[in-house]
Formats: C-alpha cells, structure tokens, sequence
C-alpha cells in the first residue's frame, strides 16, 4: 500500500499533564472558624511531553492541592470541578508529597525500594538501582539505618529516591528539597536537570518556593496568587539570561513590592 504526503498541519503532541478550569473546594467543617476554602479556582494547566515546569505562589495557594488532582487523587472531602486529564497518554506519574511518608519499621533500603515492588519492577534490577542511587544522592552507607536515625534532609532524599527508583515518567514533586542545605540542594539540583526528559518521554512539576531553583530547572514557572489559587503567570524561561524572567516572577509573587 502506497500512502500520499498529508497536506494536514501535523498535529500537536498530546499533553502529557492537562487540566483545564480546575476548581478545588475543601468544605468548611462545625469544628472549624471558617467555612468551606476554594483552595484552587479555574487553573489551567498543560505540560508537554519532555517539559520541566515550576510551580510557585505563596503558602497556602493550592500549590500542593494542585499536584495531588495531576496525580489524578482527589483530596478527601473536596470537590474538584473542571476538566483533569491527569496523566494523559498511559504515562504514570510518580508524586512525591511533602511529608516524606517513610515508612518506620522499615530500613532505608527496603523504603525505597516499597514504589518499585508496588510498579512490578524486577527486584534484583530495583534493588541494583537503589543501591547506585544511594550513593548518587549522598546516602550510600545508611542502606540499613531506620527513618528515625536519618536527618532531616536525609529523610528528603531517601523519599526522592523513592519516588525516582520505579522510572515513571512523569514525576510530581513537592517541595523535595526544602529541608536541604544549600550545597547538598545544588547537588540534587544538578542531578534533577541531569535527567533526559525529551529522550524518554517524560516531565516534571516541581513545587518550590525558591524561584532562584525555579528559574535554574525549569522550561517554564506558573505563578499561582494567594488564595484561591489561579495562575497568575506563566512564563517560559529564556536560556539567555535569566535576570528579567526573576523580576517577573518576584513581581507576580509580590504585586505590591512589599518584599522586594
Ligand atoms: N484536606 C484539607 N481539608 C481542608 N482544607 C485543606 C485540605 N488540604 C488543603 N486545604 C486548604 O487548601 C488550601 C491550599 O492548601 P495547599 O496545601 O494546596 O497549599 P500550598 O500552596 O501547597 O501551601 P504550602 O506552600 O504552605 O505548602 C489551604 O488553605 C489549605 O488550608
């Protein structure tokens, strides 16, 4: 069979994200002195296959709430309005939550390696990742230690491992580095932009309240505006020069300057 050259514009790659006016309300309760809390209101949101997109906005905007609906998990109690198409294409996402969720009767190694059983992974090629990843992310030596006896930003790492090990292209992450020192933060950094998202199909949504580690990672940052949470920015990052993309991005966060 002999097929002719389409004249059609070809056709834009699917999202591997999309939601489209997402609204997510949490009802007011008797206990609590307020009522219900519109914590996101008409977000749209698109990431592309290979793209790297930050996610900044003041505490309390939705951030969070935001990635748990890409992750396709509607929080309890909420009602979430709009269109999600989540993980589009049959690419699972891997989502990191703030709370590290390790799991206390648990060693290290066998933590990280909870994501890679639950996705089938074979557990000799797991566990050789996990150990290479140890060493990678600074914790080789602490295979065997308890949750309880890692720091900090120990515990943060170890998550991350966690979430990265099953390879699932498409990874939500929440804050992963807050709890991190300045130099082992630039370490993880470096090893985040490292990955090659184009080449395998994948992408990444990054939560973080360091726009200097925005602007560093990602293709593009979404500013969300204080409660209820809507995108009030949404800007590609030049790779010449980063200097005015950071006095946008300080501008939507701050509209009245009283930070700057
Ligand atoms: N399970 C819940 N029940 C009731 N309200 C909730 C729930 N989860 C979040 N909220 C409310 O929704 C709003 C957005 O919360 P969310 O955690 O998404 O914000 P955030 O931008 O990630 O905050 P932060 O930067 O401080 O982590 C907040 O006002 C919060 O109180």
């Amino acid at each position: 069979m002999t097929t002719s050259p389409s004249t059609e514009a070809p056709t834009a790659a699917a999202p591997a994200l999309e939601v489209a006016g997402l609204t997510v309300t949490f009802p007011g309760t008797g206990r609590r002195a307020v009522g219900a809390v519109v914590a996101l209101q008409e977000v749209d949101l698109e990431v592309a296959v290979g793209e790297f997109v930050a996610v900044v906005g003041p505490s309390g905007c939705g951030k969070s709430t935001l990635l748990r609906v890409l992750a396709g998990l509607t929080p309890p109690g909420a009602t979430v309005t709009g269109r999600s198409t989540g993980t589009a294409c049959g690419r699972s996402a891997a989502w990191m939550p703030q709370r590290d969720g390790l799991l206390p009767w648990r060693r290290a190694l066998p933590n990280a390696l909870v994501g890679a059983r639950i996705a089938g992974m074979d557990r000799a090629v797991a566990d050789a990742r996990a150990r290479a990843l140890f060493d990678e992310f600074g914790l080789a030596g602490f295979e065997r230690a308890w949750p309880h006896e890692l720091s900090g930003g120990m515990r943060q790492r170890l998550a991350l491992l966690r979430t990265c090990l099953p390879g699932r292209p498409i990874l939500l992450l929440d804050e992963p580095f807050g709890a991190l020192d300045a130099i082992t933060r630039r370490r993880m950094n470096a090893w985040l932009a490292g990955l090659d998202l184009a080449g395998r199909g994948r992408a990444v949504v990054l939560v973080t309240h360091d726009v200097d580690e925005a602007l560093l990672l990602a293709d593009r940052v979404v500013v969300l505006s204080d409660r209820p949470g809507r995108v009030v920015l949404d800007l590609r990052v030049p790779r010449d020069g980063t200097a005015g993309a950071r006095r946008a991005l300080l501008e939507a966060l701050d509209p009245a300057g009283e930070a700057r």
